[in-house]
Parts: structure tokens; C-alpha cells; sequence
């Protein structure tokens, strides 16, 4: 088997370089192409700001505010948030650091931003990287850097799984002939759920993954309750005393269940991860705050405010050798903070009986050296993530739980496009097959591998009118999906204050611009900024983005309709597969409807509102139709509606070629309230 799992991870890791310099690459092209005011004007630096205040954070980093050199003015508007990876350097300056100097050779320092207001950004900067050059405090530019650490985290988990010694059971189930195995002894009784609304194909998941001994796979379609579902098997299993940890690709997805484990009682959780990238509804349960606020917290809070008082000395401080001995001070405070620091870590995380993070957070250094502690690792969205993503936090127990769902929409592999088209140029099948082998989630290749011995999917759901969800179920999910009785005809109409209309009454509305003369265009360089932005557009690899005047304005009318008959904005979704197409609807509805939320499909997975605008965009007549042939995509797009759905498009361009829109096409001249453009 060693050799099966050696050549598995060979070619995993050279799939993941390739993706990691792909993205290294592009985004370096970008941030060091450019000088910093012109990256100011694109969102991606902020420059003349002055250091306004120091203090220590979790790890003995030091927490910088920047805020405009000229005092009391706002910065300018920037893309930069929470979480993002910054360099930091003077105007000018090309001393480089030995941390940042790999990726920006003229920043000193490199950290994370953890917020960012209309004065002030704050700046979480390395341990004892941490020493500030003294004319910051009245000059300094802050530039986005490319951030590759979950590939690098990728690719020393998948060096780990070759170095095993000793297999798990898991790694033979999933590397070898054997199959999976379920011990029925710790079958959960009838009423041994603790929440009882739980309904039968959700009982029948929880029984699956408590009793499975390596791996079991949790199949939530749209709206099925897969959160739901997730709570109560890790519930099931604290309470048969296993630890468990629990990953997501995303900081979303984790802090979606940190909320709901934080709700339970005598549950001890713990969530791992950077402070700025942590919901706010989810920071009380994070590390930093229980470090912080708990009673064992209080061994690092006397050398944290002796840090803060040291650092705060230093700008008063004129002579550089009084400065210098200042940061020796600061050093040795630092080292003293960290052996206290992780002494209260190790106290928090052992503690708990459930630890929270994402898949790249579970390689974090407080995580490994608990390595083996853990009985189970669950992982929801697992089918968002790459395997070797989801390597990184199954290197960590004996036994998987995924949850996703494998008709929506894969992981992105942002070097597809780039392999895609140079495996076409050069009729390199090898290419096109290594991004295939990229995408295949290691949900989807234990599903293909054990079916449903390993797989329990949840059938009832709870978001959409039964005639949204149709064509999905039928076609996607074997018509098993049912809609719950409380959405099944549910309409706009239904919620207060929404008036009785011909769109406030149809579950679905389809408006055809077919024979319209209302044809897809490439983006034009007036909908973007500048001449630049267009060119990181195409560096972003959103170069041959399409969209549609005419659809753009029916959507609007279609959002006004709604308004006009009481639908809250922040209840309605105007959503397309084209980026050039979400930028023109936001040029044309932000301003009119701050609230209506207006994003991509992809942006959109995982989410829901009451009301959705689909703009289609492809209309041609060559029947060309690009990524809308991702029948994912497409069921992503049309099941994030609960009471109404509009979609806009052509169907004699869209419904022509792909099975599953030839399906949706049908369904919505049948059961929708067809419009034609002339008639709206
Ligand atoms: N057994 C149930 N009885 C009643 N409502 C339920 C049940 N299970 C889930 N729900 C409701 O269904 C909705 C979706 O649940 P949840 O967020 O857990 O689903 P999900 O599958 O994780 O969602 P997504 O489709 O975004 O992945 C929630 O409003 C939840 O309260």
C-alpha cells in the first residue's frame, strides 16, 4: 500500500506546486508590476500612513495601527481586509527583510491585516520581525502580498501522509482493496438524539458516522439541514467521549458551526485561527479570547501589559541606543510571553473536547503537537476543498467524516483555465486530465470508490418552493429530494407586508429573450476603472468575461417589480455566472438598492435568499454557451432561491447542448410564468 500512497502523493504535490506557482506567479505579475499609489488606485496598497499605536497580540505579535499621515484623514477607499497578507516598507525604501524579502523585495516587514476602518488599518506583525523602523511613525505604505501558505501547508501534509509508519485503518480503506467498516454496538437508540427534530434521513446520517470506524460521507443537497446534521453527530460522539477536531475550507464554513457548538451547553469548543479572519458572532470561542479572558489566561496577562508599556516607549524615544536597549527588552518580554502563552494553549486546547478550524488552520503549531489526540476529524465542505487541503487535518485521527455536497460546485483550481487551453493547444491529454485529477475531491473519489455503504444523503429539504428544487431533484439527485411541507408552497406573497403580484405569486418566473435583440458582448474598458484594471482583470484570468446590456436591464425592472410590492432588498439576490455582468448589474442597481445583493454564482454557494434574479448572459448564434455547460454551476445558481426565482436568458442559445439546461429550459416553459421582453 506505501507504494499506492507514494505515488498518489508524487502526483498530488506536483499538481499542487504547479497550482501554488500559477497563483504566486499572477499575483506578483500584479503587485509588483505596479508602483504603490497606482495599486492605491486599484485597492491593493494604501500609501503615506503613518504608525499611530503599538500593542502585543496572541503569538507575542505586535499590533500595529496605521492610520493617514495628514491626522484625521479617512484612507482611501482600499480591497484590503481582515485576514489578507500585507508587506510594510517606507515610500522608497528597497532594504528587505529576510521574511518579506521573497515576496516583496521592497517591504521590511510582512504580517496580516486583522481590521481595517474608514482611518485606520491595524497590522499584525511576526514576532521578533517586529521591530519598527523609527520614520514609520510618520511615513509608510502597506502592500498586498501573494499568500501561499495553505499550498505550502498542502504539501507538507502530503509529504507526512508518504512518511507514515504506522497505516490507519482509514489509510487502507482508502489506499487499498478494503472496505470501509461500521461497528453496530455504537448504534444511536431512537431516542438517544439529542435534537429531536431531527428527520429520518438525517438520523440515518448520524447513525452512519457515529458507527463508522474510518470513514463515512454525510450528502447534503441544497437546504437538506447538513449543518444541522454535522451538530448532532459531533454531539453523539463527545458524549461517547471522543475528541474531535472539526475543519472547513473556509473561515465561513467553520464559524457556521462554531456558532451553532457554541449554543450548547457543558460542549467545551475551542476555534483555532487568526483573530481577524474569525466571524464576530463566532471570536468568544476563538483561542485568542480564551487565552485572553479565561482564568488561566491570567499567567500571560501581567507580561502582556509589560510588552505594551515597553512598546509604547518606543516612539517617544529619541536616541537609537536608547532604542535599541528597548527592544532588547522587548525581546525578552516576547520570548517570557510565548513559554507562558503556550503553556495557556495547550490548557485551552486539551480542555476542549471539540476543536474548530479550517483545513489550512489545522496545520497551525498548537494543533500538530497534539497530533494523535484526536479520535475523529470532521470536515464539512468537503467538497470545496482539494484532498491534499483536506490531508492536512486528516493526518490528525483515525477516523473521516466529510460532508458536501458533490453536485455543486468543486474547489476552484485557479491554474485550470491556463492548463486547459495549453492541453488543447497542445493536445497534451495528460494536462487536461491532471486538472481533472485535481478537482476530484476525496469526497467524490471515496463516493466513486464505496457508494452508498459509506454514503447517507439527506433527502428532505428546507429552502426552496417545490417547483425551484424540481429539475435538481430529478436530474441530480435521483428524485429523491423532497421539499419539506413548511417551503414546499411557500411564496413572496406569504411574508408580511409583501402585496399579492404576478412575480409575489410565481415561485418562478422565466423571462425569454429569445428573438429579442438583446446578444452577450465582451466586457468593454468603460465598465472598469482604468486602462490597468482591465489588464489585472485579464492577469486574474476574467479576460473573455461576457455580459448583456439587455438582460441587465430586465433584471432591474424585475428588482424594482419586486420592490414595488414590499420584498425587503435585503431579501432579494441578483446573481450571474459572468463577473462582467455582476460588475455592470452592481454599476446599475448599488446605488438605487444598497441592500439587493449582487454577486457571482460562484461567490454565492452556500448561500440563500428569499428572492433570486439569474441573468443567463450567453446569447449568440453560435450556441455558445462557456462555463454555463457546468451543470454544478448551474444548479448552485438555481437552488440559492427559497420563495421566488427569475431567470433571465436566451433559450435557444442556452438550452440547446447541455442535458441538464435542455432539462431546466423545459421545466421553466412548463411550470414558470413565461415572459418575453416586450411584455415586462
Ligand atoms: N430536521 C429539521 N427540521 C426543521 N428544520 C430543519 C431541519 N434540519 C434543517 N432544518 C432547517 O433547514 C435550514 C438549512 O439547515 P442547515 O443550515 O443546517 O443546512 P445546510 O445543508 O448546511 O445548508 P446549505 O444548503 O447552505 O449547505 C435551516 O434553516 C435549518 O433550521
Amino acid at each position: 500500500m506505501n507504494t499506492v500512497v507514494s505515488e498518489f502523493t508524487k502526483t498530488h504535490l506536483e499538481l499542487v506546486e504547479n497550482e501554488r506557482n500559477y497563483e504566486v506567479e499572477q499575483s506578483q505579475a500584479l503587485i509588483s508590476g505596479l508602483v504603490p499609489t497606482h495599486l492605491q488606485r486599484l485597492g491593493f496598497a494604501l500609501v503615506g500612513l503613518r504608525v499611530t499605536n503599538t500593542r502585543t497580540g496572541l503569538g507575542g505579535k505586535t499590533m500595529m495601527t496605521l492610520e493617514a499621515a495628514v491626522v484625521g484623514e479617512p484612507l482611501p477607499p482600499t480591497s484590503l481586509r481582515s485576514g489578507d497578507i500585507v508587506g510594510l516598507c517606507a515610500p522608497g525604501s528597497h532594504k528587505p527583510s529576510k521574511q518579506a524579502e521573497k515576496k516583496d523585495p521592497a517591504a521590511q516587514l510582512s504580517g496580516v491585516v486583522t481590521l481595517v476602518s474608514e482611518s485606520k488599518i491595524v497590522v499584525a506583525v511576526g514576532g521578533d520581525d517586529g521591530e519598527i523602523p523609527e520614520d514609520w511613525h510618520e511615513r509608510c505604505t502597506v502592500k498586498k502580498l501573494a499568500n501561499d501558505i495553505t499550498y505550502k501547508r498542502i504539501i507538507h501534509a502530503l509529504k507526512d501522509l508518504t512518511a507514515v509508519k504506522e497505516r490507519p485503518a482509514l489509510h487502507t480503506v482508502l489506499f487499498s482493496d478494503v472496505d470501509p467498516r461500521f461497528e453496530a454496538g455504537t448504534m444511536v437508540d431512537d431516542d438517544g438524539f439529542f435534537d429531536s427534530s431531527l428527520n429520518d434521513s438525517q438520523k440515518k446520517a448520524v447513525r452512519l458516522a457515529v458507527s463508522a470506524h474510518d470513514i463515512a460521507l454525510i450528502h447534503g443537497p441544497p437546504g437538506t439541514g447538513k449543518t444541522h446534521t454535522i451538530v448532532e453527530v459531533i454531539r453523539q460522539l463527545a458524549a461517547r467521549n471522543q475528541r474531535v477536531l472539526v475543519c472547513g475550507p473556509s473561515n465561513v464554513s467553520v464559524d457556521n458551526l462554531v456558532e451553532r457548538l457554541g449554543r450548547i451547553r457543558g460542549l467545551p469548543i475551542v476555534r483555532l485561527g487568526h483573530p481577524a479572519r474569525i466571524l464576530p458572532a463566532a471570536v468568544a470561542h476563538s483561542l485568542d479570547s480564551q487565552t485572553k479572558y479565561s482564568d488561566a489566561g491570567e499567567l500571560v496577562r501581567d507580561v502582556r501589559k509589560e510588552l505594551d508599556d515597553t512598546l509604547a516607549k518606543v516612539p517617544k524615544c529619541k536616541r537609537s541606543a536608547e532604542r535599541r536597549a528597548l527592544y532588547g527588552q522587548i525581546r525578552e518580554l516576547r520570548k517570557e510571553y510565548r513559554v507562558r502563552e503556550a503553556k495557556v494553549v495547550d490548557h485551552t486546547i486539551g480542555g476542549s473536547r471539540v476543536v474548530l478550524a479550517t483545513l489550512s488552520g489545522a496545520a497551525s503549531r498548537d494543533l500538530v503537537k497534539n497530533k494523535g489526540k484526536f479520535d475523529v476529524v470532521v470536515i464539512d465542505e468537503a467538497t470545496q476543498a482539494m484532498e491534499g487541503e483536506c490531508w492536512i487535518a486528516a493526518l490528525q485521527a483515525p477516523k473521516l467524516i466529510l460532508a458536501g455536497d458533490h453536485q455543486q460546485l468543486p474547489p476552484t483550481i485557479k491554474s485550470m483555465d491556463a492548463r486547459e487551453s495549453k492541453s488543447k493547444e497542445d493536445g497534451d491529454k495528460a494536462l487536461g486530465s491532471s486538472c481533472d485529477l485535481l478537482e476530484t475531491t476525496l469526497f467524490e473519489r471515496v463516493r466513486t470508490k464505496f457508494g452508498d455503504t459509506v454514503c447517507c444523503m439527506l433527502t428532505t429539504q428546507y429552502r426552496m418552493h417545490a417547483d425551484i428544487m424540481k429539475v435538481s431533484s430529478e436530474r441530480l439527485y435521483e428524485g429523491r429530494l423532497i421539499a419539506d411541507t413548511s417551503v414546499a408552497a411557500h411564496l413572496l406573497s406569504d411574508l408580511e407586508c409583501v402585496t399579492a403580484t404576478d412575480d409575489t405569486e410565481s415561485p418562478l418566473v422565466f423571462i425569454d429573450t429569445a428573438s429579442s435583440e438583446m446578444r452577450e458582448s465582451a466586457e468593454s474598458s468603460d465598465i472598469t476603472d482604468t486602462a490597468t484594471s482591465n489588464r489585472q482583470v485579464k492577469q486574474l484570468g476574467d479576460s473573455d468575461s461576457k455580459l448583456n446590456t439587455g438582460e441587465a436591464e430586465l433584471t432591474v425592472q424585475h428588482v424594482d417589480r419586486l420592490i414595488a410590492a414590499g420584498v425587503p432588498a435585503v431579501d432579494i439576490a441578483v446573481i450571474s455566472p459572468y463577473n462582467a455582468q455582476v460588475r455592470l448589474l452592481k454599476s446599475m442597481i448599488r446605488e438605487k438598492y444598497p441592500e439587493v445583493e449582487i454577486g457571482s454564482v460562484d461567490g454565492f454557494q452556500g448561500r440563500e435568499k428569499e428572492a433570486v434574479v439569474l441573468s443567463m448572459v450567453r446569447s449568440n448564434d453560435t450556441k455558445e454557451i462557456g462555463f454555463l455547460s457546468d451543470y454544478r454551476r448551474i444548479n448552485v445558481a438555481i437552488t440559492r432561491a427559497r420563495r421566488h426565482l427569475c431567470v433571465i436568458g436566451d433559450s435557444e442559445t442556452v438550452s440547446v447542448r447541455d442535458p441538464f439546461l435542455k432539462a431546466l429550459f423545459k421545466h421553466l416553459e412548463q411550470a414558470a410564468d413565461l415572459r418575453y421582453p416586450d411584455q415586462v
